[in-house]
């Protein structure tokens, strides 16, 4: 797909002697493991799995790119596997020889090339932001619009079901002054466990701690009805994705009534999906993430269309390791609104992060990293470590 554009870009390259042709796609499957169990509705893990990708240029730069799973194909419907072989048999072969660049090009290329898919889509483009960034000496967030901002809050994700070391890990978070807001899962044990559970959590901890309640489509409508006040009452600061993502009419009953805001996030992949939640009201909140966006580029148009239809912005994860996490903060860094801060605990859940150096977690929030491409080192012995042997 050639465009006037790409020409001069090739030009531009050249002349540079920056060669950002993209020259080779390698993938791999790895496999973290987790500090602790970590649970949610419909899954649980003791571990994390991911596609790594490494995108070489012609200039010799390396980018890398994450593409994350929960649980297999059970938070989303793209496994690893799948996701390795749709990159190595139809996104890789699309886009060889074009230049990295090109980055709306090579997203249609990509798009061409596989319906959906949007984690592996997500993954290749931002190994081909990071690769592009590192020869042209820029930071990712240079091809985004910049950055508006160097550090964000990072909240922590309360999950293993057991109130009583919940409480523990949350107090040793705030003491570390690593994290002060928290979001439970719920929607694995019975609704009326589930709000003990909280109740005992959110009683031992200081009174203005801020607390997202997590459901992953756990409840129904009547559940629903039925706890907000006892949400509410117990000072809950906003509610994620209570009921199953097509139940758009019983979710906007729900945000109605609810004196909490909603969050969408299973519900809304696509930017057409972001629309017809925003417009039936099913939500005032949306969580962004690389793996329903399709890449950066796309979650920075998520964020637009759901800042425009009034939501808030909240940046989503998926337990990436770092090199997912810097992804995600080149993008969040360039918002000019991201209301609700982000959730990037992933490379702290891992036992050995694939990321070296490059995002600091301190007071409470995320510093971006200064550098070229995402700015992080790769911590090659964990990745070579953590690949899967087939
Ligand atoms: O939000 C999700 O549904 C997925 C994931 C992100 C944080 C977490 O604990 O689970
Ligand atoms: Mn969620």
């Amino acid at each position: 797909m050639p465009t006037p554009q790409t020409a001069v870009i090739t030009q531009l390259d050249g002349a540079a002697q920056r060669d950002t042709r993209i020259a080779e796609i390698e993938t791999r499957i790895v496999d973290c493991i987790t500090t602790r169990r970590h649970k949610l509705s419909n899954t649980e893990i003791t571990h994390q799995s991911y596609v790594i990708v490494a995108a070489k240029l012609a200039s010799g730069a390396v980018g890398y790119g994450e593409a994350s799973t929960l649980g297999g194909p059970r938070w989303s419907e793209e496994s690893v596997e799948a996701i390795k072989a749709n990159i190595d048999t139809y996104i890789a072969p699309a886009l060889i020889g074009q230049p990295a660049l090109a980055f709306e090009a090579n997203g249609l290329r990509m798009k061409k090339a596989v319906t959906r898919n949007s984690s592996a889509r997500a993954a290749v483009e931002s190994a081909l932001f990071d690769a592009a960034g590192k020869t042209l000496e820029l930071p990712a967030s240079a091809f985004l619009g910049g950055p508006v901002r160097d550090r964000i809050e990072v909240l922590w994700a309360l999950a293993s079901g057991d109130a009583d070391q919940e409480i523990e890990e949350a107090r040793g978070k705030l003491s570390a002054r690593e994290h002060r807001r928290f979001k439970i899962k719920l929607g694995f044990h019975s609704p009326a466990d589930d709000m003990a559970r909280l109740r005992k959590i959110m009683g031992a901890m200081p009174q203005d701690t801020e607390m997202v309640v997590d459901v992953n489509q756990g409840w129904s409508e009547a559940t629903a009805i039925r706890y907000l006040p006892e949400l509410a009452e117990l000072g809950v600061a906003l509610i994620e994705q209570p009921l199953h993502p097509g139940q758009l009419a019983a979710t906007a009953r729900i945000a109605a009534r609810s004196a909490i805001p909603i969050m969408v996030d299973e519900a809304a992949f696509s930017n057409p999906e972001i629309v017809q939640n925003a417009a039936t009201a099913a939500g005032s909140v949306y969580s962004l993430k690389l793996v329903k966006s399709g890449g950066l580029l796309e979650m920075k148009r998520a964020a637009g269309i759901a800042s425009a239809f009034g939501m808030e912005l909240y940046g989503g994860c998926l337990l990436e390791s770092g090199i997912g996490a810097a992804a995600h903060m080149a993008v969040f860094a360039t918002l000019p609104q991201l209301e609700w801060g982000c959730e990037h605990f992933g490379p702290r859940i891992l036992k050995n992060d694939l990321m070296s150096s490059g995002l600091l977690f301190k007071d409470f929030h995320i510093h971006m990293p200064v550098g070229h491409g995402f700015g992080i080192t790769i911590n090659h012995d964990a990745l070579n470590d953590a690949t899967r042997r087939v």
